[in-house]
């Protein structure tokens, strides 16, 4: 009997259309999860459908207006073309499929097509390299509750995170290769920011700020979302010799003032301020080109920073379809 394996390939989830109405509608199902916005149902309820969605679907239809290309939304479109890619390299025994977390292919209709295909085993990884309650956590979770359901549930392998994958790490040095670091006044590493108290309960006492995790990888951190973040900056600076007073570690797309510090606006408004004039900017937390790092990074960074004297402040391309984040993927299938 020819054994076959079914790959599910997880991404966050985009719109489906800029339209004020699919924006809503997206933003109205990510931010009632309970693993992005953690506190009461009923407080969620409120905060999220009557005060934030409300405000916030206007404003990043806008946003997404401008993101948006002939084929669609770049996150979605670049995870397809990543999903088969993957496909093809993996061969006749594998058979890739792509879904999003919020929004569409939603993930519950891409598992009753993998479930029809009666696999020997699936394989679940997604496109979030640093474990995070609200990004992989929350794909789990949604894979969990849709596949406990079934009659026959077959092998199932969830990939983990690869925060520290050799291919991942000099895949984003192959990318940085274009640009002279010697250029740049410095260097940014710009992660998708949280809430502390998200990194604050991956601990069973204690908060994250009594640990050490801007510097070392620990049994006990090892799923803290700030320790992987500045585990992945370790390793790439050191791949690529940059020395220690020429870069910062930094969190972008806050929602309120208690997320992780600190923040990547106000890093590129200090670095202005200071008369630097060119920065350039790594995205590690993102696998493929979003509204995070082509608006948020490319262009409201940009004019933060002119608005504060600075000149141009340059994204590292995100990994997007680079062979050696597909390799990467490879092995994360095969392990
Ligand atoms: C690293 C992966 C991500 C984590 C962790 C994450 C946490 C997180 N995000 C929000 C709120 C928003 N994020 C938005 C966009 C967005 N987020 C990620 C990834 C992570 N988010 C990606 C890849 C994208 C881009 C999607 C695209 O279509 O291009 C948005 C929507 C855009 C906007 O209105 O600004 C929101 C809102 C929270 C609250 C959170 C953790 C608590
Ligand atoms: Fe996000
Ligand atoms: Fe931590």
């Amino acid at each position: 009997m020819k054994k076959r394996t079914g790959v599910l390939l997880i991404n966050l989830g985009t719109p489906d259309s800029p339209s004020v109405g699919d924006v809503r509608s997206y933003l109205f199902q990510f931010l009632n999860d309970p693993r992005v916005i953690d506190i009461p149902k009923l407080l969620r309820m409120i905060l999220v459908n009557l005060i934030i969605v409300p405000f916030r679907a206007p404003k990043s239809a806008k946003i997404y207006k401008e993101l948006w290309t002939d084929e669609g939304s770049p996150l979605l479109n670049i995870s397809q073309n990543v999903a088969n890619k993957l496909d093809k390299e993996l061969g006749d025994d594998f058979d890739v499929h792509l879904a999003m977390r919020y929004k569409n292919p939603n993930i519950k209709d891409v598992l009753e097509q993998m479930r029809l295909k009666n696999y020997t085993k699936i394989v679940v990884i997604t496109m979030f390299p640093q474990y995070a309650s609200a990004s992989t956590g929350s794909a789990y979770e949604l894979v969990m509750d849709v596949v406990k359901k079934w009659w026959v549930i077959p092998e199932i392998q969830f990939a983990g995170q690869y925060y520290d994958h050799p291919d991942f790490i000099e895949a984003i040095a192959d990318r940085a290769s274009k640009y002279n670091f010697d250029e740049y006044d410095h260097i940014l590493f710009s992660y998708h920011g949280v809430p502390d108290r998200h990194v604050d309960k991956v601990y069973a006492t204690g908060l994250c700020t009594d640990r050490d995790c801007e510097h070392e990888i620990t049994e006990e951190n090892q799923y803290c979302y700030k320790a992987t973040c500045y585990a992945t900056t370790r390793l790439l600076v050191k791949r690529l010799g940059i020395p220690e007073d020429q870069y910062t570690v930094c969190f972008q797309s806050r929602l309120d003032k208690k997320w992780l510090t600190p923040f990547s606006d106000k890093v590129v408004e200090e670095w202005g301020k200071k008369g630097a004039k060119k920065l350039l900017v790594f995205s590690p937390a993102f696998t493929a080109d979003c509204l995070e790092t082509i608006i948020e990074i490319g262009d409201e960074y940009q004019e933060i920073f002119e608005e504060h004297g600075g000149e141009k402040v340059q994204l590292v391309e995100s990994l997007n379809e680079h062979p050696l984040w597909i390799k990467c993927l490879k092995e994360l299938v095969l392990k």
